[in-house]
């Protein structure tokens, strides 16, 4: 794992989304909810788009997984579509793949077994409708769209999910967002010693530049 993914997977989705706030960028993905598994996940998006299928046409099961390079999120967008395109067969290709994690625009099946192998996968629900035969792949590795607030997520953006949900760092942002982190991460973890040690949280945000902190790059910009 590179520098900056180890810096983002040390640190919260919640510290992540503020430093996107900061770098004025979208990212977080609403609508989506961990289903299995209890890591952190932090890998570059492999992309999968999905599309309906006219009823009775037969269409085959999705057919890319053994081309996602280890360490990857595997991003499913299936635009929120009552059938699922994840189950207990992906699952464990994706494990024995070291495949990092799965993100969802739609549903997963076999939840009880993926918990069991302690896959970690968001989506919107569980569900156990199939979408053999009902979707099919369109493309793999181009731009998608997940969420209910419409976020991009291109091929090799940054991924990052834990039990907050999921977001994205777009790539030509990660090294920023990761210095980010480490500051935001760091000025949290004062607030906290010093209202552990008996000081009131006012004053530990006001020592600490909590309120301000979202502030520092447009202030240092002007
Ligand atoms: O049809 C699906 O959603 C996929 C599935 O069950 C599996 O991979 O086990
Ligand atoms: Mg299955």
């Amino acid at each position: 794992m590179s520098e900056t993914l180890s810096v983002l997977a040390a640190r919260s989705t919640s510290t992540i989304s503020d430093a996107l706030d900061i770098a004025g960028l979208a990212g977080a993905v609403f609508g989506l909810r961990r289903m299995s598994g209890s890591a952190v996940v932090v890998g570059p998006a492999f992309t999968v788009m999905f599309e309906p299928v006219a009823e009775g046409r037969p269409a085959a099961a999705a057919d890319y997984i053994e081309d996602v390079p280890a360490g990857s999120v595997v991003v499913l967008a299936n635009e929120g579509r009552a059938v699922t395109v994840w189950g207990d067969i992906l699952t464990s290709v994706a494990l024995a793949n070291g495949i990092a994690g799965t993100v969802i625009d739609g549903y997963c099946r076999d939840v009880d077994g993926i918990r069991e192998l302690g896959y970690s996968v968001w989506a919107r629900d569980a569900f156990m409708r199939t979408g053999k035969n009902r979707v099919r792949m369109r493309a793999v590795q181009v731009p998608v769209v997940i969420g209910d607030e419409g976020v991009e997520v291109r091929p090799g953006d940054i991924v990052c999910a834990d039990g907050n949900g999921v977001l994205r760092v777009p790539s030509a942002a990660a090294d920023d967002i990761a210095a980010e982190v480490v500051r935001i991460g760091e000025m949290e973890e004062r607030v906290l010693r010093d209202v552990r040690a008996g000081l009131s949280l006012r004053d530990a945000r006001l020592a600490h530049g909590y309120n301000r902190a979202a502030l520092r790059i447009a202030a240092d910009a002007r």
